[in-house]
């Protein structure tokens, strides 16, 4: 068994944006500038887009918190979206998910420019990623495709097996496992709370997704021996003997798990470090306009 080190990729990934990014700067580029805007004071949220933030300095990006009460009004969320739409200096932008319950997600969605969607949520950009035109890739999908070519996992032929119909993970990422690319050509089974015969179906897989957020819901009984398990799922459960009071537990149960799997992700330190690296990657190409040229 193989545990994938999403730290240390995710630091070699972040010092080849770096390079890149001094590169594009001496040849005249300018500095990629990655605005997130933050509603409310979740914790996980806020420790999410810490890490965003912080890593942006660490490859030498500029970087814009805009923070906002949880009180905050639906076309004034629409307004700061629309300014940075407009805002030249800014390459990109994310507005944080969740939104408090009063603010209509899918419409805040649709308000980003899809030049600057760094996060390929907007349909411009998942539409064309369906069917193969350069756009931003979601960024966790983005990252685990991208740790899975890193560490050699191949998925031609391979049965997957993606647990959770999301539209910013399962989804995405069973459709890009099954396009005819070098990341693709898998057999990709969608699952999720409707599925009838849940635990064969995992059992039958070759690459596991977890993406359901129940803590440590796969179990190594439903664990085909040799598989590679990608865990998406980020719990916090209580632990009332930390510091925190809480720890950070996977949709995988770890140790049980690992003894089966040929390779497989820790949560921390999987999944969620890629997920910050991919989101770098799509920032830098977007001010090098690499994806929709001339914006
Ligand atoms: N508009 C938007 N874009 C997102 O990309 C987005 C979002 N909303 N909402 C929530 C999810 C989740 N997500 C993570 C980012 C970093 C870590 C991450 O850094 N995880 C660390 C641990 C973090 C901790 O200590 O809490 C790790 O796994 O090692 C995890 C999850 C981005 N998301």
């Amino acid at each position: 068994m193989k545990i994938i080190d999403g730290r240390s990729l995710a630091k070699e990934i972040k010092s080849e944006l770096k390079r890149e990014t001094q590169k594009f700067i001496k040849q005249g580029g300018k500095t990629p500038h990655l605005a997130a805007v933050l509603v409310g004071d979740d914790g996980a949220s806020q420790a999410y887009v810490r890490n965003k933030i912080k890593s942006c300095e660490r490859v030498g990006f500029e970087s814009t918190l805009i923070k906002k009460k949880s009180t905050i009004q639906e076309d004034e969320l629409l307004e700061i979206v629309d300014g940075l739409n407009k805002n030249e200096d800014i390459d990109g932008f994310i507005v944080q998910l969740p939104l408090p319950d009063h603010i209509d997600e899918s419409k805040v969605t649709l308000a980003i420019d899809p030049v600057k969607d760094v996060d390929g949520f907007h349909p411009m950009n998942l539409g064309r990623m369906v069917i193969g035109l350069p756009c931003y890739i979601p960024a966790t999908p983005l990252g685990m495709i991208t740790m899975m070519e890193r560490y050699n996992i191949k998925t031609e032929g391979k049965n997957v097996v993606v647990l959770g119909r999301s539209n910013i993970v399962g989804t995405p990422i069973s459709i890009l496992l099954s396009q005819k690319t070098k990341w693709g050509n898998a057999t990709v089974t969608l699952c999720h709370s409707r599925t009838k015969d849940l635990v064969s179906e995992v059992q039958r897989a070759d690459i596991i997704i977890a993406a359901i957020g129940i803590p440590r819901f796969v179990t190594s009984d439903m664990v085909k021996e040799g598989a590679v398990v990608i865990d998406v799922g980020i719990n916090r459960i209580d632990a009332p003997d930390t510091k925190k009071g809480y720890k950070l537990v996977g949709d995988v149960d770890f140790d049980e798990v690992a003894a089966k799997a040929s390779y497989i992700t820790p949560v921390p330190g999987g999944v969620g470090q890629m997920t910050v690296t991919s989101l770098l990657m799509n920032t830098l190409k977007a001010a090098r306009g690499e994806i929709y040229p001339g914006g």
